[in-house]
């Protein structure tokens, strides 16, 4: 049998970090080789299987270093800030990235797409099966409805998200701004108060909501005269996303550079 990859799980206490967990002790394929959290974490020091109630032997750590010594691949859903310090730490160790945090500036992605040249990345904001194949749905909706019809994004997520609209509500605004032939930077609007004046053609539209536990409800309307299309997602488990983003890290066992994202990884480019 191959030797099973060894992962290092950041954020292991967050919502996705427990999901991740799961996922890792499920997987003979996989190994937990640290879990990492914040210094101030109340978890720090206490085995990460204990929040499941089993003894993974692997102790919850704040120090990068020492977390990618011998390490395969890191998978971080944290935060851009955290995520920025952990992918110059991958670097330095040469350790492989599966980053499904959200909510980056131009300028972290752009580092992002440069520590690419030094090591392998799969980098998406949403790492479900389903909205992977929506993307590719979104761009071609776009494509062929190209003309008459306006296009908005809707989403919906639990009360403690922190970021707007979602980074997957921004990555299906790209594929419709591509389907249309244009960058979405050009034509989105991301909020609408007052007397706005009618809705301009060619412009995609977005609207955020929040609230209860809503786990991700994503929801692209391509809306015509006498018709509308619309193409909806809805995840009812972050184990979705964990089961992605752990296939990711196998995607990548053989990669030593490179950007990819889920579409890379599900064989959907
Ligand atoms: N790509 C995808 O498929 C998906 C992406 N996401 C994204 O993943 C991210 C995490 O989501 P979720 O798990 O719900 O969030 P949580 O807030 O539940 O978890 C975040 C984790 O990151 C830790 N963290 C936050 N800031 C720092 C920091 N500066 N340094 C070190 N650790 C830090 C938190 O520690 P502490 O509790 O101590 O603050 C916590 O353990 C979000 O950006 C979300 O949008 C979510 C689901 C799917
Ligand atoms: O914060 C979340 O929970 C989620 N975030 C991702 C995003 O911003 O798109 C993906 C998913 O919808 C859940």
């Amino acid at each position: 049998m191959v030797n099973p990859l060894k992962v290092v799980i950041a954020g292991c206490s967050g919502r996705m970090g427990h999901a991740l967990l799961e996922g890792v002790f499920a997987d003979v394929e996989l190994v937990l080789h640290s879990a990492l959290d914040r210094a101030d974490n109340i978890h720090l020091g206490r085995d990460a299987g204990e929040q499941f109630g089993r003894v993974s032997g692997v102790k919850v750590v704040s120090d990068i270093d020492v977390a990618l010594k011998g390490a395969d691949v890191l998978v971080d859903f944290t935060r851009p800030e955290a995520s920025m310090t952990y992918l110059a730490a991958c670097q330095k160790h040469q350790v492989k990235m599966i980053i499904g945090t959200t909510g980056f500036s131009v300028e972290e992605k752009q580092a992002i797409e440069a520590a690419a040249k030094n090591i392998a990345i799969v980098f998406a904001p949403n790492m479900s099966v389903g909205v992977t194949l929506l993307i590719n749905l979104v761009e071609q909706a776009a494509r062929v409805l190209n003309e008459g019809y306006d296009i908005e994004v809707v989403e919906m997520h639990h009360r403690h998200k922190v970021d707007a609209p979602s980074g997957t509500a921004l990555r299906l605004g790209e594929a419709a701004a591509h389907g249309l032939g244009q960058d979405l930077k050009d034509c989105a609007v991301y909020a609408r108060e007052g007397v706005t004046g009618e809705r301009e053609a060619g412009k995609i539209g977005f609207a955020t909501m929040r609230g209860g536990d809503v786990v991700g409800d994503h929801t692209v309307v391509l809306a015509g005269i006498g018709e509308r299309v619309e193409l909806t997602h809805k995840a009812s488990s972050r184990a979705t996303f964990a089961l992605g983003a752990l296939r990711a890290a196998k995607y990548l066992a053989d990669k030593t550079s490179g950007l990819y994202d889920m579409r890379d990884v599900l064989g959907l480019r």
